[in-house]
């Protein structure tokens, strides 16, 4: 090769690595504008003065006086166009039940945050991912069917699952501690399946712990990324190995459902009494095409089913691992399924399991301790009023359920398992804010009905067969976060019959 042709061969590199350099860094600066309010800079009411990492942001944490201070300069800068389009998101944390009351009260607090979008990856276009008129057109859809209405016919599969479950743990009586866990969630997914698409997937038989273990990584993957900054940019994270996976894992739950859903027509010669979520949302859909158009129902079965499954596997956990640490609370649940239900589960109804209060109590106490969503994100649409400060248009608001479900201000023994917070006499004279496990407002909870009945007939029915034991107390028990709360040494109990 002659030296001008090397020579020329050179520079076509250097334009070639230069041109690329160039391109990346467009790139970067390109993801980070466009995405530059996932980038935060909070502010933590009501708490000592600190500085924490909240997923992608740095959380200034101080004093509720020094913090509203400090407040009319935040918001002026906000207003200013330079910091608005500039700067990061502005993000404040609530910690107190008339603070919330505010936010979750006006209409411009009910578009999920920008985090959000992380989702749609499993749960497409459906009622986590969307806001303004299309949420609105999901959520008049899909509610109906996760009303009272509809209970006893979902109890019915509930029962069914629920005497296999009892089956199965009775092999486990007198064993060592095991995590119940395990036999729970396998219990869990053959109801909520079984409810969404009237197709039993035998999970307590065993054939979807594949599919239970792949939907658990899920769950890991979308929670890291919308917490590790890194994992935001789409262009890395989906040629990452992390998002072949995701993919793959997304591909696998839609598969899952529309099996389901075949499975389902097959059958239905064989029973055609039970109509499923799916068949309610099909027929909704078909009657008012326009009204409900969506193209794809998978969406809302996914989003039901990430929503059920593992919120009720949780809360039932923690209330029969409490239920063991604390007999006496144990013997009077006992008790009352006795007065209330007896043995005559074959008849039980939708109505019984509602007049369990002691159980309703326990249940609730569990979750107010426990809960699944400890803290919510809205982005605000207008200006908010708080009363001693006005948060501008697209700030970004954390509410901590967390913080205001302990607080002293409003439990008599906060951080205790103490079922007596809920006896109406107290109850009544609590600020109504200060219990929120589903959140409240139009886009609180759909599915707390059916949560309480599934939590309550599994509770029933394993109580009526086995006294349930626990090591430790409430204080014992060391959470972790990941897309639910849960204890870092799992569920352990030991089970005698009854
Ligand atoms: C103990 C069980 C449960 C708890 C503690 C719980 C809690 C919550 C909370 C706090 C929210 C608000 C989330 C936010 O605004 O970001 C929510 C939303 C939601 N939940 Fe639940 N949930 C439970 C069970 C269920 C069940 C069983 C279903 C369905 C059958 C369900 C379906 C949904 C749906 C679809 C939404 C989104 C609502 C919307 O944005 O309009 N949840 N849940």
């Amino acid at each position: 090769m002659d030296s001008r042709m090397q020579y020329f061969l050179v520079q076509m590199w250097n334009v070639f690595w230069y041109t690329s350099v160039v391109f990346i860094v467009l790139l970067i600066v390109k993801y980070f504008w466009q995405r530059r309010k996932l980038y935060w800079l909070g502010y933590c009411l009501d708490g000592p003065p600190t500085v924490f990492l909240l997923g992608n942001g740095l959380i200034f944490n101080c004093k509720e006086e020094v913090l509203f201070q400090k407040m009319s300069n935040i918001v002026d800068t906000y207003s200013s166009p330079a910091r608005f389009w500039l700067g990061p998101k502005l993000v404040i944390v609530l910690k107190t039940a008339s603070d919330i009351e505010k936010v979750l009260t006006s209409p411009y607090a009910n578009d999920k945050d920008d985090i959000y979008r992380f989702l749609k990856v499993f749960n497409g276009l459906s009622l986590f991912t969307t806001n303004g008129t299309m949420w609105k057109r999901h959520r008049r859809h899909v509610t109906p069917f996760l009303g009272r209405k509809y209970m006893d016919s979902y109890l019915e599969r509930m029962k069914k699952n629920c005497i296999k479950l009892v089956e199965k743990l009775d092999n486990l009586v007198d064993k060592d501690d095991f995590d119940i866990d395990h036999s729970l969630r396998r219990c869990y997914n053959d109801i909520v399946t079984e409810t969404l698409t009237g197709h039993n997937p035998a999970a307590q038989e065993g054939y979807l712990d594949y599919f239970i273990a792949l939907l658990h990584e899920g769950y890991v993957l979308v929670h890291a990324r919308m917490m590790k900054i890194w994992l935001h940019p789409d262009f890395l994270f989906d040629r990452s190995s992390n998002g072949h996976r995701q993919k793959f894992i997304s591909n696998e739950v839609r598969e899952f459902f529309k099996k389901s859903i075949h499975a389902n027509k097959e059958n239905a010669k064989r029973d055609n009494e039970f109509v499923s979520i799916y068949e309610n949302l099909l027929q909704a859909q078909e009657k008012n095409n326009v009204i409900y158009k969506n193209d794809n129902l998978i969406d809302h079965l996914v989003t039901l089913f990430s929503a059920s499954e593992d919120t009720t596997t949780t809360i039932c956990s923690f209330l029969l691992v409490l239920l063991g640490m604390y007999p006496d609370v144990q013997n009077r649940v006992v008790q009352e399924i006795k007065d209330v239900i007896d043995e005559d589960i074959e008849n039980l109804t939708f109505k019984q399991l509602t007049e369990l209060k002691y159980l309703d109590m326990c249940v609730k106490e569990v979750i107010r301790l426990f809960p699944i969503g400890p803290y919510i994100l809205r982005k605000l649409s207008a200006d908010v009023n708080l009363g001693k400060v006005v948060l501008p248009k697209d700030t970004t608001v954390v509410l901590s359920f967390y913080s205001v479900q302990r607080s002293k201000e409003h439990w008599q023994k906060p951080n205790e398992f103490y079922p007596e917070h809920f006896l109406p006499e107290y109850a009544s004279l609590r600020h109504p804010y200060a219990f929120l496990p589903f959140s409240a407002g139009p886009r609180s909870c759909p599915g707390q009905i059916f949560a309480y009945a599934a939590i309550k007939i599994v509770t029933v029915m394993v109580l009526q067969s086995f006294i349930i034991t626990s090591k430790g107390k409430l204080k014992d028990i060391k959470v972790k976060g990941d897309i639910s709360i849960r204890p870092i040494d799992g569920f352990n109990l030991k089970l005698r019959r009854r």
